[in-house]
């Protein structure tokens, strides 16, 4: 497969009514309207640890060491219909950063409860892959859009072994 790397990064906090995560409205680009996770294009000669923390910096105005990102596993999402829209992802979760999360002209950031993450309005594969990986599952995770670029057409899943070990 062809396809961009990119990364994802959620933060998560525990608050009086349990875990939350924090999401955002996407205002521009591709995706523009949906909830999504914090992230964007890995530039040439970054790494993907060094991807998220600048894009949560740009996105949400917070600093997140590298040290502090957990690997969560890949997603590839894979566009029969517009191959050149497929993305490669690393996702990474934290529970330590500097700043509070702010608006910024790429992403409207909002917390929402683990267990009532905004299905509705996220994509549509979000569901079978999300919950999972805030859970704590390392995973591996192919997703088919179906021809019309919006609804899932296949998701595939495995347990995810870092690289290197
Ligand atoms: N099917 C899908 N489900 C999902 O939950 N997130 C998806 C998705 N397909 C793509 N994404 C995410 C991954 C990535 O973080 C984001 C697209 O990357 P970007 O935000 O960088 O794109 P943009 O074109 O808006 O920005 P630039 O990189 O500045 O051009 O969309």
């Amino acid at each position: 497969m062809t396809a961009a790397h990119v990364t994802l990064c959620f933060l998560l906090r525990h608050g009086s009514d349990g875990e939350h995560v924090l999401l955002g409205t996407k205002k521009t680009g591709f995706g523009r309207g949906k909830v999504v996770g914090v992230g964007g294009h890995v530039e040439p000669g970054e790494t993907a640890v060094e991807a998220a923390c600048r894009e949560v910096m740009e996105e949400i105005n917070v600093v997140v060491e590298a040290a502090d990102l957990v690997p969560a596993g890949t997603v590839d999402f894979v566009f029969p219909a517009r191959p050149d829209w497929n993305m490669a992802t690393t996702v990474f979760l934290t529970r330590t950063w500097a700043g509070e999360p702010s608006e910024s002209d790429e992403i409207a950031p909002a917390w929402f409860p683990v267990g009532q993450l905004p299905v509705e309005r996220m994509w549509a594969d979000a569901e079978h892959w999300l919950p999972a990986m805030i859970a704590g599952r390392r995973i591996a995770v192919r997703v088919d859009l179906a021809p019309d670029n919006e609804n899932v057409a296949d998701v595939h899943t495995v347990e995810w072994v870092e690289p290197g070990r």
